[in-house]
């Protein structure tokens, strides 16, 4: 793990008001502007490694299930409005013996994406009590995004994509389906995170508010992908 801090230092300005700035940070391999950390949760085998996997390396995890201990996390870097935006991501263990350990790390996190998987139902109506945790141990103003995962898989599909749509909106948290498997969604959930969590950041008084609802259905539509959201 990389021992430098972010590079976002927050400062007074004349008038009070906390003005962000940033400084270039380098290292051999990976340069960013400003970091942030978000946080995959969700029941065991809903697909997070394989979703962060994707996104990160652009392969998919096909093969054995191994559950993963503990926690784990990846960086990656990716462009915002000509930022570069650090995104480390923690990957947590689903299984209910390690939450414990993944409690500790919730507080730290400035955005969530909360997985289940579309042909698993439980899976699905547990998505309440792990928003019911992390209104206990996140942040109070954390990004939350839903995800329902394993899109690909149709056939097998018990869980309605307007069932997804229909929690996210009692929950006021946006929604899409992804596929680990075939890539569909997952850099656009990712990016829709660092681009909310980078206007949060650096958003001047007079800048109109980012809106990841409407940026997410604009990129859904702009792909001609089909309902999403
Ligand atoms: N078809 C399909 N299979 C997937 C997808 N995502 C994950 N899988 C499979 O689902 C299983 C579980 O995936 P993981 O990513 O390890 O699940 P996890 O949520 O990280 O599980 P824990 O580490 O126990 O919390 C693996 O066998 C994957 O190959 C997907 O989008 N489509």
């Amino acid at each position: 793990m990389s021992t430098r801090k972010a590079s976002l230092t927050d400062k007074q300005t004349k008038n009070g008001t906390s003005k962000y700035v940033l400084e270039r940070c380098a290292s051999i391999n990976e340069y960013y502007d400003i970091a942030f950390k978000v946080m995959m949760l969700g029941d065991s085998a809903v697909g997070k490694t394989c979703l962060l996997v994707r996104f990160k390396d652009g392969a998919f995890l096909g093969g054995n299930f191994i559950a993963t201990v503990g926690i784990d996390f990846r960086n990656k870097v990716v462009d915002v409005d000509n930022l570069k935006v650090k995104l480390q991501i923690w990957d947590t263990a689903g299984q209910e013996r390690f939450r414990s350990v993944t409690h500790a790390y919730y507080r730290d996190a400035q955005a969530l994406l909360l997985l289940y998987d579309i042909t698993n139902k439980p899976s699905f109506d547990n998505i309440r009590a792990w928003l019911s945790e992390i209104h206990d141990y996140a942040q109070k103003d954390a990004v939350i995004m839903l995800l329902g995962n394993k899109s690909d898989m149709a056939a097998e599909r018990v869980v309605k994509m307007e069932e997804g749509e229909k929690l996210a909106k009692e929950y006021g948290v946006p929604f899409m389906e992804t596929s680990a498997k075939t890539g569909v969604n997952v850099e656009l959930a990712f990016l829709a995170i660092a681009k909310e969590l980078k206007h949060r950041a650096t958003q001047q008084p007079n800048e109109p508010k980012f809106q990841i609802h409407d940026y997410i259905d604009s990129q859904k539509h702009k792909s001609g992908c089909c309902g999403h959201m």
